[in-house]
């Protein structure tokens, strides 16, 4: 067996915008998605997935690709829950020249699904670094984050930024900006989550987003927007003035808020961290439901989430200085 783990992460600015070439920022979080692989000659996949659980419906996938797991839910929602893992392995196939090869897969992982903080890319980073090294290849950390993001882009139907894999594959704090991806000097930031216990399927927030642009040049405008407010979040970083990034994020969460991709918890979550003098809170990920993330050196804003309705866990994020690591 061969195992690997990779990072979840925290967007500080920028995310969505992204897509379309604006600038983000973010960095990789303790939280962790540890993937065993066991190659199998006869050629099948199998998925060992205890926390998977998307909708209201928990899976234990372990059945075999041509046959598919025994279970009674729809195609369309198990395509989406085993998008990311079949990816992978699409991924681990094409750059070994291994097309026949088999596994089995073990996945456990601390990110909760869908709730911004990146399980789909730690995951998917996790599963190609283990597969990949269980056939006697191990990838260099900039191609390792290519076929995660070739992953990403594929399930998140042709719309999805080299962010959350370039994070994950490198940890620590990144910024990109197109394809130029590079790491920058980590800055020990003071962040608090917030985790409503919801979720947000990010390939459907990425379309809703997009089909906004299309219509309006506003919300063209508002990417742009969005842009602007990650180059002055750089300099704030630089300078490490704190107030100034959190003024920023919040700006960040009004114009993603715009966008559509904001909820009621999120909002509450947000509005509860700032009451408790965070200097700033937004939302994180994709959105939909799921986490926020707030500046706090102080035990405030921590403990007011925790007594907030509708936030059902908060903690501090321990930033990960690194992405994938290689366990077995
Ligand atoms: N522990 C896991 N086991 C198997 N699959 C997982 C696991 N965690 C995540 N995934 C895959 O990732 C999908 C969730 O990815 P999605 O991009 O929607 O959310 P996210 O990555 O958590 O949040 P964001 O993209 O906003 O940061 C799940 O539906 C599943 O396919
Ligand atoms: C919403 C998004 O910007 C981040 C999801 O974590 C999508 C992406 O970058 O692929
Ligand atoms: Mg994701």
């Amino acid at each position: 067996m061969t195992l690997s783990s990779a990072p979840g992460k925290v967007y500080l600015l920028g995310e969505h915008a992204v897509v379309y070439g604006e600038p983000t920022v973010l960095c990789a979080i303790e939280q962790r998605a540890r993937v065993g692989v066991q190659r199998r000659d006869d050629g099948k996949l199998r998925v060992n997935a205890e926390d998977l659980s998307l909708d209201g419906f928990t899976v234990e996938y372990d059945g075999t690709a041509d046959e598919g797991p025994d279970i009674d839910v729809s195609e369309s929602l198990l395509d989406a829950a085993m998008g990311y893992v079949d990816g992978a392995i699409e991924q681990v196939r094409d750059v070994t020249g291994n097309d026949e090869v088999g596994f089995d897969v073990t996945i456990e992982s601390d990110i909760p699904l869908g709730a911004g903080l990146g399980s789909s890319a730690a995951v998917v980073v996790a599963a190609i670094d283990a597969a990949t090294r269980e056939l006697g290849v191990t990838l260099e950390t900039d191609e390792l984050a290519e076929r995660a993001y070739r992953t990403e882009y594929q399930v998140q139907n042709g719309q999805a930024s080299r962010a959350d894999t370039f994070c994950s594959a490198t940890g620590g704090a990144v910024r990109v900006e197109g394809d130029d991806c590079r790491s920058l000097a980590a800055p020990d930031l003071p962040i608090v989550i917030g985790f409503d216990g919801g979720a947000g399927d990010t390939g459907q927030l990425v379309a809703g987003v997009r089909s906004l642009r299309d219509e309006y040049e506003f919300a063209a405008d508002t990417i742009a927007a969005i842009g602007d407010v990650v180059r002055n979040g750089e300099a704030a970083l630089a300078d490490g003035d704190l107030e100034e990034l959190g003024r920023l994020m919040n700006f960040n969460h009004g114009l993603l808020s715009a966008l559509g991709v904001s909820s009621r918890s999120l909002d509450t979550m947000v509005w509860a961290a700032r009451d408790a003098g965070a200097y700033g809170a937004k939302l994180i990920g994709a959105g939909g439901g799921g986490c926020i993330a707030a500046l706090d050196p102080t035990p405030e804003t921590e403990t007011a989430l925790s007594f907030t309705p509708g936030c059902e866990d908060a903690f501090r994020a321990e930033l990960a200085d690194s992405g994938v690591k290689r366990l077995e």
